[in-house]
């Protein structure tokens, strides 16, 4: 199931166009909550998102996994325009892309232990069946750092954190190109934050997934991303190098939200050097 894949932040630059969005725009009624967005995600990068509350961050994601159509503009994926009539009735590709949402309880039907969780994608998508689901669910379970006896459990039986490694498990079992991760720690304390930035950093490193990471919190994104882009009520008012952006944020807006910041603390900057060779 794992494959080799270049180390996080090499050949970034000249690996392939995974997915891009070419002057996006997005209404709902008179309301418009996104315009002219321009993005383009490479093959195992991790594009960060940020900005305040409405300004358009879930509604991008939404758009970039085809949960929401956009109300202007191209979305390609591998170069193909997933917008195009013959497109959209060929769902087939769907799999590739993924999302994992900030609530991990109402992401995961109540009523399904862990492993039938971990299941529903194979059924959405058989022609990513595993040939022997019992030892791929074992497999994602230790992926995840969750211990066998999770399985059977149902989600209200685990912890904000072990949820969101279900969560993630789900994400990853049909081995997608990007995920989605939606406000992925908002909910979880600081400690159990780090362990799933960590989780994360290393299933990229592993399995060379791309991520669209969606958060308000400018620490969060600094700590996964080698993009970022800064929204600002619906137009995307940076978008570089995550060091570029971070270092000399050409904006007064991205001025503005980096100076809420605090440094990154130790453990973060631990993660980051074991995971990115130093920053
Ligand atoms: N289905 C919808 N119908 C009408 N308006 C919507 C819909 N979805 C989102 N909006 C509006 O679009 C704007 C952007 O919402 P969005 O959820 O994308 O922002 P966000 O940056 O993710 O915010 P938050 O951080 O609070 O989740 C908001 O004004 C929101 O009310």
């Amino acid at each position: 199931m794992m494959m080799s894949h270049p180390t996080p932040g090499q050949g970034a630059s000249s690996a392939a166009e995974l997915l891009q969005m070419k002057n996006v725009g997005k209404s709902f009624g008179a309301l418009e909550v996104l315009r002219d967005i321009d993005l383009t995600l490479h093959k195992g990068e991790v594009l960060g998102i940020v900005g305040e509350s409405g300004s358009g961050k879930s509604t991008l994601g939404r758009i970039a996994i085809g949960l929401d159509l956009p109300s202007r503009g191209e979305v390609l994926l591998n170069g193909r325009d997933v917008l195009k009539p013959d497109a959209r009735e060929k769902p087939a590709e769907k799999w590739r892309m993924q999302m994992v949402f900030q609530d991990s309880l109402a992401a995961l039907d109540p009523r399904y232990t862990i492993a039938d969780s971990i299941r529903e994608p194979w059924v959405a998508f058989p022609g990513r069946h595993p040939a022997n689901p019992n030892a791929a669910i074992d497999d994602l379970i230790d992926a995840v750092g969750l211990k066998p006896e999770h399985k059977d459990r149902l989600p209200h039986q685990l912890s904000g954190g072990q949820r969101q490694r279900a969560c993630i498990a789900r994400a990853i079992a049909v081995e997608p190109d990007v995920i989605v991760l939606d406000e992925p720690t908002s909910s979880l304390d600081a400690t159990v934050q780090a362990q799933i930035l960590a989780l994360l950093l290393r299933l990229r490193s592993e399995r060379g997934i791309s991520y669209i990471l969606i958060s308000h919190d400018i620490g969060v994104v600094r700590t996964l991303s080698d993009k970022i882009g800064v929204l600002h009520k619906g137009r995307m008012v940076d978008f570089g190098a995550a060091e570029d952006v971070l270092n000399n944020p050409g904006n007064e807006y991205t001025q503005h939200l980096m100076s809420a910041v605090l440094p990154p603390s130790f453990a973060v900057r631990e993660l980051r050097r074991s995971f990115r060779g130093g920053l």
